[in-house]
């Protein structure tokens, strides 16, 4: 089906649109040629698609007329650092950019972070489209204009509110997409049913499989669907003052958890989502807030598709909660001593609290490790 979706992300001095469908890539030159008339492109990339989809977006832009340069840089998390960032940009400025010169950011969350911070600091900001190749970039990272790289200290801490002129959501580019970040990406389609949409949850639980399978109709669904949702949180609150603080479900653990890990790819983002939503709504139903059925239904469509809900495959390393709690003190919504936690009345009901004592968390996290994570094998020690 070529049928193209078209959502509008409104701000409040401006709108730009969501493109979603299946040959986006190969038409990008005809969505972009209107936008961009004679501007420059320089395309960022990683190493993973420009062996698989670069050459394909290349012909489309110089078909349309559109001059373009592709810049490269490592895949995975790894290359949402300083030094990365640094190279980028030394690199398009030895390219010559000027602020005419528009990013275009090819990849998953990670070239789409990083190229928006770059786009956000070059010149002091220049223009920049996203052309997001993961599940979880076209439901999540490439709306929003959250932009930035990571640090030893924490996750996202150096970063800016850039938006984008455009999102091309091509869901025919996720057929390459390997499982594990197809599954990755699903943690957060998951995560607006459980913070707003329990109808949306509900049809997840009937759907998840055939959408992590890359079903047309049930992925186009489930991106459309995530992408309207994020789109009205951004609109209501662009730069997370108050309601946008609500897609930050899962999130405290979460961050917490990939600090830990070192970014090494060990934990992919959405596989610590998939923890953190499990340990959020463990955390409400032991608060005595949300119902304890709504935790274990949390719990079993995750593992269902095969996500991690606890620590099981993260063996190797001796988890300790105080360390996590001490990394969640990092944490930009850490304020005044206080964590921040999205909690949940239910499914599809979640809220921002403040007001969680710490020796909960602590309690929930060392009972979690005990339970879940794999013996520390002292043998080879
Ligand atoms: N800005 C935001 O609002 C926001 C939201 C959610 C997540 N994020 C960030 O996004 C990052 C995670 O993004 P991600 O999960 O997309 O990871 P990613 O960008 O590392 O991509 C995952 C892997 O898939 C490969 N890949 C990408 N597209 C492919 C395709 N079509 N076929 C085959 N392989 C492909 C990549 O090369 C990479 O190895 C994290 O840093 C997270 O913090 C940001
Ligand atoms: O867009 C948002 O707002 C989000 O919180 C989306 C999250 O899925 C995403 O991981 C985001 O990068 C987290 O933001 P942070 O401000 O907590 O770093
Ligand atoms: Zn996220």
């Amino acid at each position: 089906m070529n049928q193209i979706e078209r959502l509008s992300v409104a701000l409040d001095d401006r709108r730009y649109e969501i493109l979603i469908g299946e040959e986006l890539v190969a038409g990008a030159g005809r969505h972009l040629a209107p936008l961009l008339g004679d501007r420059r492109v320089m395309i960022v990339t990683d190493e993973t698609l420009a062996g698989l989809h670069l050459g394909t977006l290349e012909r489309a832009l110089e078909d349309a007329g559109i001059a373009a340069e592709a810049f490269v840089v490592p895949a995975g998390e790894a290359s949402k650092d300083f030094a990365t960032l640094q190279q980028l940009c030394e690199r398009l400025l030895a390219a010559g950019i000027d602020r005419r010169t528009v990013l275009l950011a090819f990849g998953g969350g990670v070239v789409g972070d990083l190229t928006g911070f770059a786009a956000a600091i070059l010149l002091r900001g220049i223009d920049f489209v996203q052309v997001p190749t993961t599940l979880l970039a076209q439901v999540d990272s490439s709306v929003g204009g959250k932009t930035g790289i990571d640090t030893p200290q924490g996750k996202n801490l150096v970063g800016a509110f850039h938006q984008p002129l455009l999102v091309l959501a091509d869901t025919g580019i996720l057929s390459s997409l390997p499982r594990r970040e197809m599954l990755a990406g699903y943690a957060e389609v998951a995560k607006y049913g459980l913070l707003g949409d329990a109808e949306f949850f509900h049809w997840l639980e009937g759907h998840g499989h055939a959408v992590v399978e890359g079903e047309p109709n049930a992925l186009r669904q489930a991106v459309l669907i995530s992408c309207r949702a994020k789109a009205a949180v951004v609109a209501a609150d662009e730069r997370e003052t108050g309601s946008r603080a609500l897609l930050n479900l899962g999130h405290t653990f979460a961050h917490a958890l990939e600090t830990e890990c070192g970014y090494a790819g060990e934990l992919l983002h959405g596989e610590a989502v998939a923890i953190g939503m499990t340990l959020a709504f463990e955390l409400s139903a032991q608060l005595g807030l949300c119902p304890p059925e709504d935790a274990d239904r949390v719990r079993r469509h995750l593992a269902a598709v095969d996500l991690p809900t606890g620590f099981e495959r993260l063996g190797g390393r001796a988890w300790n909660a105080a360390r996590l709690i001490e990394h969640m003190h990092k944490d930009k919504k850490a304020s005044g001593g206080h964590l921040t936690f999205v909690l949940a009345r239910r499914i599809g009901e979640a809220f921002v609290s403040r007001s969680v004592e710490e020796a909960q968390v602590a309690q929930l996290l060392t009972e979690t490790i005990a339970e879940t994570a794999p013996p520390l094998d002292l043998a080879g020690e």
